[in-house]
């Protein structure tokens, strides 16, 4: 099914003041949102219930990556916050993501989505190596989307970049969630595994979750709206 808000604009903002400013200028009708780990280590569950009054589906993005327990319980405080989606590390292993899954599916009428991140988009082969994976990005990303899968969660967090292989391992309604979007004239920063907006689409990502683009940008609702229109294009 097509994906009617398929971009994701990232908060990441120092504090809620900045946040809900950016967020003032979105539409929720278009675009959702993400807090990740520096806006809700300083503004907490209220940016989460902030963001959820104005109307915007929030995607939690705290990349949980513990112990089974400690992961599962931290999953269920994101469901009971009502977020649309939240994230796991999928390095934390089968284990750990039935156990996520499993409480998930206990918390009454609960529709978050549960995600876990492959290899961070800031990652090439090099990173791999250096952690002691001596293998392509690739062909890590196609090995722990597999294992997500298998362990019940709703998708991915990959580059765009490796979407077209991964459509066909998956099942055609996982979730392929994809960091690391950069217009073609945009500055890429930290990020190594990148794609546009609408090679993105084209190649089958579901979610386009962008920051800096758009939060960086001289008027961000323009650039957002150039990126929109890039995304319809490319339908
Ligand atoms: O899980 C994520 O959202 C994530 C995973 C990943 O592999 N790479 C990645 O960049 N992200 C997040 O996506 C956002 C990308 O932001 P920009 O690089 O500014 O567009 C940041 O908030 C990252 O924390």
């Amino acid at each position: 099914m097509r994906e009617e808000k398929p971009v994701i604009v990232a908060l990441d903002y120092p504090e809620q003041a900045a946040a809900l400013s950016m967020a003032d200028q979105l539409d929720p009708e278009k675009c959702r949102v993400k807090v990740g780990k520096e806006l809700f280590t300083r503004a907490g569950p209220a940016v989460v219930d902030a963001l959820h009054r104005r109307g915007f589906e929030v995607f939690l993005d705290l990349k949980f990556h513990d112990i089974p327990n400690t992961t599962a319980k931290a999953v269920r405080a994101a469901a009971e916050l009502g977020v649309w989606m939240v994230n796991v590390h999928a390095s934390g292993g089968r284990r750990m993501m039935e156990a996520a899954r499993n409480e998930l599916d206990q918390v009454n009428g609960s529709r978050t989505l549960l995600i876990a991140v492959t290899v961070l988009t800031s990652m090439e082969r090099q990173d791999l190596a250096d952690i002691g994976l001596d293998i392509e990005p690739l062909e890590h990303v196609k090995r722990l989307a597999l294992l997500t899968q298998n362990s019940g969660l709703d998708g991915v967090v990959c580059s765009a970049q490796e979407v077209t292989p991964l459509r066909e391992l998956v099942e055609p309604d996982f979730q392929l969630v994809t960091p690391g979007i950069r217009p073609a004239d945009a500055d890429v920063g930290d990020q190594k595994r990148i794609m546009t907006p609408g090679k993105a689409i084209i190649a089958g990502s579901t979610h386009l979750v962008i920051g800096r683009p758009i939060t960086k940008a001289s008027v961000p609702v323009e650039a957002l709206e150039r990126i929109q229109q890039e995304v319809l294009a490319a339908r």
